[in-house]
């Protein structure tokens, strides 16, 4: 089966800084959940955002959706087709109400209103937000603006997820409904996290990102938790 994604060998630095990204190789299969995780500041953001070109590598390879993608004008069909959940929900959302911002991204790729407002109640139903349809956005809590970014890049029937820790702001039971949200999605992803419970539930892989590359972890050692006598 075709990979969605494919990432070799790339590397990336900011301005001014030590390299960021050095040779860092994945690729990414319909169905799958790969989970990315490692130490704060390793670059997993960082690597997330070259996939949509929102910087660019100065060496290595992405492939996206079937093609090679290097310049501006190649990223826009990824930003299409890849839904990004930012780390920062305030960085997503940015209309008066929950409807509006949900409705943005289907306007945006030229659903007529009326359109746009049947994908907006179905999107929230689906994710049990419809009493938010009229809410003041910015008057949301971290953990329900978090929800209604994801309802955002849904909205644009993404086919693949990007999603840059999730879990934030999250209490355990909603932790425990977006585990449930996400394990129905038909869409493979990409999901940040730092937490090994969450990570368990819906990664079918995961990655570690470490000194610039992704390497597969090491397996937990079973009797870690088992005292020594
Ligand atoms: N725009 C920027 N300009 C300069 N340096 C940056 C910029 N964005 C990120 N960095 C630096 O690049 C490194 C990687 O950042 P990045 O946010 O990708 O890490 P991360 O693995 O996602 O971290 P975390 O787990 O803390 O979210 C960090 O040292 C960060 O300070």
């Amino acid at each position: 089966m075709s990979a969605l994604i494919a990432v070799t060998d790339l590397h990336f630095g900011y301005p001014h800084r030590p390299p960021v990204l050095k040779g860092a190789s994945f690729t990414l299969h319909p169905g799958e959940r790969l989970a990315i995780t490692g130490p704060n500041g390793a670059g997993k953001s960082t690597l997330l955002q070259a996939l949509v070109g929102l910087n660019r590598p100065s060496s290595g390879q992405i492939i996206a959706f079937g093609q090679v993608r290097q310049q501006e004008k190649d990223f826009h069909e990824v930003r299409r087709r890849a839904g990004y959940v930012f780390q920062d929900p305030d960085d997503q959302l940015f209309c008066p109400t929950v409807a509006e911002d949900v409705a943005f991204g289907p306007l945006n790729l030229g659903k007529s209103p009326a359109e746009s407002m049947i994908i907006v109640e179905r999107v929230l139903a689906d994710l049990r937000l419809s009493a938010f349809r009229d809410r003041i956005t910015y008057k949301l809590s971290g953990g329900e603006k978090r929800l209604v970014s994801l309802a955002t890049v849904l909205a644009m029937d993404p086919d693949v997820l990007l999603l840059d820790e999730p879990t934030n702001a999250l209490d355990e039971p909603t932790t425990e409904r977006l585990v449930d949200i996400l394990l129905g999605l038909p869409q493979a992803m990409i999901v940040i996290s730092h937490d090994p419970h969450f990570r368990r539930k819906i990664a079918t892989r995961t990655l570690r990102l470490e000194d610039g590359c992704l390497i597969t972890p090491a397996p937990a050692c079973r009797n870690a938790a088992v005292p020594a006598v």
